[in-house]
């Protein structure tokens, strides 16, 4: 039996980047976790400890920053294919490069230099490239973007055996924090209002399904962003069951018509998913 070496990546992951761009007094703020990964002709640093063709961390962090300075951080998609394209062109031994984004928001509180921290939400993005004439992909995305519905979703019909206890329901709390991203069928795409319809069709889906069941409206959501984004060929989706539990207000004499929930925050259900064009390329390395 021959033990070998499998595949392999390194790079830099969570480099936190803040770009101030000064617009004469008017500054914008940009936010971002970046994460490299570079694979190509690594065998010998594992087998032997020659690091002949590492280009490291230190310098594949560096480069991120050179660049916020250097490009400016404009589109989230551009800006990672801007860095996937520098890794993988200018070092031959590496091959493959990706790179991870994700974008902190900061809306402006008033005057030209203060901010607040937006939501929760995180827009993300992806991109794998195999060099400028290999193949390139980008996912865009979206995590924590947390909705609910206070009426218009169901729940019956289910499985019932020996250790089923869940009532069925007409009408209950449905909630979720909606982790999603997007595969897009090309490298030039209009990224900011691609992302920005496409989480509008995320939405506009979640509020307005009648809801049989989070994998239906999950099903939905994912639809109605490819019926709408032809740029774009597959959504994948993880979405938990936030459960809100009717609270029994029988012990102290009320009644509770769908108004007091207790929202539990473990355990949850984990609905996952992927929605996609019956011509969609097959999937590209970006996802994994
Ligand atoms: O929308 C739901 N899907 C399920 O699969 C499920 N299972 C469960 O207990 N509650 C729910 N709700």
């Amino acid at each position: 039996m021959a033990i070998v070496l499998g595949p392999n990546r390194y790079g830099k992951a969570e480099i936190r980047v803040v770009r101030v761009a000064r617009d004469g007094g008017t500054h914008r703020i940009r936010d971002l976790n970046v994460g490299v990964f570079l694979s190509g002709d690594m065998d010998e640093v594992h087998l032997s400890g020659d690091n002949a063709a590492v280009l490291t961390t230190d310098t594949q962090k560096n480069t991120v920053f050179a660049f916020a300075k250097k490009h400016g951080i404009g589109e989230l998609e551009e800006f990672g294919l801007l860095l996937a394209r520098h890794f993988v062109d200018s070092q031959p031994t590496i091959h493959h490069a990706r790179v991870q984004l994700e974008e902190y928001q900061w809306d402006r509180i008033t005057g030209p230099h203060s901010f607040v921290r937006g939501g929760t939400e995180v827009r993300t993005a992806v991109v794998h490239s195999d060099g400028s004439d290999g193949a390139e992909s980008v996912l865009s995305g979206l995590k924590d973007l947390t909705v609910l519905n206070s009426t218009g979703s169901e729940f019956h019909g289910f499985v019932r055996d020996e250790f089923t206890t869940l009532e069925p329901t007409n009408d209950r709390i449905l909630a979720t924090a909606v982790t999603a991203q997007w595969r897009h069928r090309g490298t030039d795409s209009n990224w900011d209002e691609s992302y920005a319809a496409a989480r509008e069709a995320l939405l506009g889906a979640f509020a307005t399904t009648h809801s049989r069941s989070l994998q239906q409206t999950l099903y939905a959501m994912g639809r109605r962003v490819l019926g709408e984004r032809p740029e774009l060929c597959e959504v994948r989706m993880s979405m938990p069951n936030k459960h809100h539990f009717l609270v029994d207000l029988e012990p102290f004499g009320m009644d509770n018509d769908n108004e007091v929930y207790f929202a539990a925050d473990r355990p949850y259900g984990l609905i996952e998913g992927t929605v996609l064009t019956d011509d969609a390329p097959d999937a590209p390395s970006a996802w994994t």
